[in-house]
């Protein structure tokens, strides 16, 4: 069984049918995926399911509402090869939200604002690399998610913000990775110290206009506008051969 933060889904005996307990519409769903859908081939996670029985409510779901099930499929066939053997008839309890982070990682991005400037990193190595980008990293073990964005901030320009804040939840799904990276994005526009080249990053401050969204990742126009004008949002993004964003959901929301 997989937990998501508003999701509980059975793999059913029959391939390719899943019956879900949905705890944000807190009801039963039953799903399926077209036969052309494999879960178990890696760019499955963007496979929209058919709501094949559940409340009313849960028919009328399209789009992004039924995203949430492809995700948490797709971790299931990947992470928990035991519950496929199991029966729908098992009892399914709700257990606590901290057990999303073994379904996805969990990762940070700091954008800093100041004076009509952007403050991002040209990435010198590893994933993204020739790529600019705010800062951030992976969350470490032991630390909360606002640590890790102050940390990775710290280490990879050199700053450190004083007002910083989190505008907006993004998550990916890449092709060569089963677990979805849930990419926290925080704004400031004050801080201490001058931004400084480390061997991660080569920070440059961007006029808003000249953002250079040609050497960035394609979800990012997406995006920062909604970050600069001061709106929080909430994202879903699918990539194939990493970088080919293939589709996406965005929405503007009232609180993370
Ligand atoms: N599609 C995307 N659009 C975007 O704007 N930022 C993305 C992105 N996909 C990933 N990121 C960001 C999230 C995160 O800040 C960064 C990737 O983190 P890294 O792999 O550099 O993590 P770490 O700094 O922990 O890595 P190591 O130093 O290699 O351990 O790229």
């Amino acid at each position: 069984m997989v937990l998501l933060s508003r999701l509980v889904l059975r793999k059913l005996p029959k391939v390719s049918r899943y019956i879900a307990w949905d705890l944000e519409l807190k009801t039963v769903v039953a799903l399926s995926w077209a036969p052309s859908s494999n879960l178990s081939t890696r760019n499955s996670s963007c496979a929209l399911p058919h709501i094949i029985g559940g409340s009313p409510r849960v028919r009328e779901l399209s789009g992004a509402g039924l995203r949430k099930y492809s995700s948490a499929a797709m971790s299931m066939a990947v992470d928990d090869r035991e519950a496929v053997k199991q029966s729908i008839t098992s009892t399914v309890v709700e257990e606590p939200v901290q057990k999303e982070s073994t379904a996805r990682k969990l990762l940070t991005l700091v954008i800093i604002h100041s004076d009509g400037k952007v403050l991002l990193g040209l990435k010198k190595r590893g994933f993204g690399k020739g790529y600019y980008n705010g800062f951030g990293g992976k969350v470490e073990k032991g630390e909360t998610i606002d640590q890790a964005a102050a940390r990775e901030l710290q280490e990879e320009s050199g700053v450190t913000a004083t007002d910083m804040e989190k505008r907006g939840i993004l998550t990916f799904h890449f092709d060569n990775d089963p677990l979805a990276w849930e990419v926290h994005v925080y704004y400031a526009t004050k801080f201490l110290g001058e931004p400084c080249e480390t061997d991660e990053m080569a920070p440059t401050w961007f006029s808003v206009a000249d953002i250079p969204y040609d050497v960035m990742w394609s979800d990012d126009p997406l995006w920062y506008p909604l970050l600069l004008a001061g709106q929080q949002f909430k994202g879903d993004f699918c990539f194939t051969n990493t970088t080919t964003l293939t589709s996406h959901t965005i929405e503007v929301v009232s609180s993370l």
